[in-house]
């Protein structure tokens, strides 16, 4: 947890995403990322020069045989409180609206209530566990099916709910959460969702991974391009920049 809590923290410190007097609901969908953001931020409140509060929120999203009970332990441990909201986000995903894009749909309506549920419990940021991957995969994307030079920001400012989003892990290997996750069996919750591993994403998770066999420094050049070129990553543009999302 070292090295990725020093990773968090130099996010945290470049980006400026956490004040004084914060309150921050952590999204945790029970996955990897979001269930080692959870203990990397219980970790960072315990030093971190600005004193802030934590909650954790998940959004069942409605699939047969899913438990969270594992997470709520987790939450106990770390003393953190848990919320856990019954949704039927994957019905409408899949069977009323029968979406050839599924994806898209259900991150939007994941989005919205988590923010929502943030607000709910007097949350002034949410913090997702979006790590170095994602957004290397994210920028791909943009850059290949939308010809957009685009990514999401470190963060984001919601003005119709006045929340920020931050994301803590965004310098974080995915490969450092993966290890991190197993050593210390971290209560993951199975994803049921038949699209994982199907997606587009995936298909730039591969490429990056051929391109970073040809060139080992192929992920840190894109992430130099990122933080330098995208106007919301350029760090004194980043400091006061209000965005829109979801
Ligand atoms: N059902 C949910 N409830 C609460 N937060 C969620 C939920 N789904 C996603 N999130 C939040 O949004 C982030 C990005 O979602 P995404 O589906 O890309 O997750 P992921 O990359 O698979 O991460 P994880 O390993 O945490 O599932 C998650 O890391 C988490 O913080």
């Amino acid at each position: 947890m070292k090295k990725i809590l020093s990773r968090v923290r130099r996010a945290v410190d470049d980006y400026h995403m956490i004040a004084d007097g914060d309150r921050i609901a952590v999204g945790v969908s029970g996955g990897k990322d979001s269930l080692t953001l959870l203990c990397a931020l219980a970790g960072l409140r315990r030093f971190y020069p600005n004193k802030f509060e934590l909650a954790a929120v998940s959004l069942d999203m409605g699939y047969p045989g899913v438990s969270f009970d594992g997470v709520k332990q987790l939450c106990e441990s770390l003393d953190v409180e848990y919320v856990v909201r019954k949704t039927d986000i994957a019905e409408v995903v899949f069977q009323v609206r029968q979406e050839t894009n599924p994806c898209s749909l259900c991150a939007k309506m994941r989005r919205g209530g988590v923010n929502d549920l943030a607000v709910e419990l007097g949350c002034n940021k949410v913090a997702l566990g979006h790590h170095n991957e994602d957004v290397l995969e994210t920028f791909f994307l943009s850059l290949f099916y939308e010809g957009r030079l685009n990514c999401f920001s470190p963060v984001t400012y919601l003005s119709r709910r006045d929340i920020h989003v931050i994301r803590p892990m965004v310098y974080v290997p995915e490969g450092e959460i993966k290890g991190y996750a197993r050593r210390q069996a971290l209560p993951i919750v199975h994803n049921p969702c038949p699209m994982d591993g199907h997606s587009r994403r995936q298909d730039m998770k591969e490429f990056i991974s051929q391109k970073t066999k040809e060139d080992k420094f192929f992920k840190t050049k894109i992430m130099h391009a990122i933080s330098t070129g995208l106007p919301s990553w350029i760090r004194e543009n980043a400091k006061n920049r209000e965005g829109e999302e979801q």
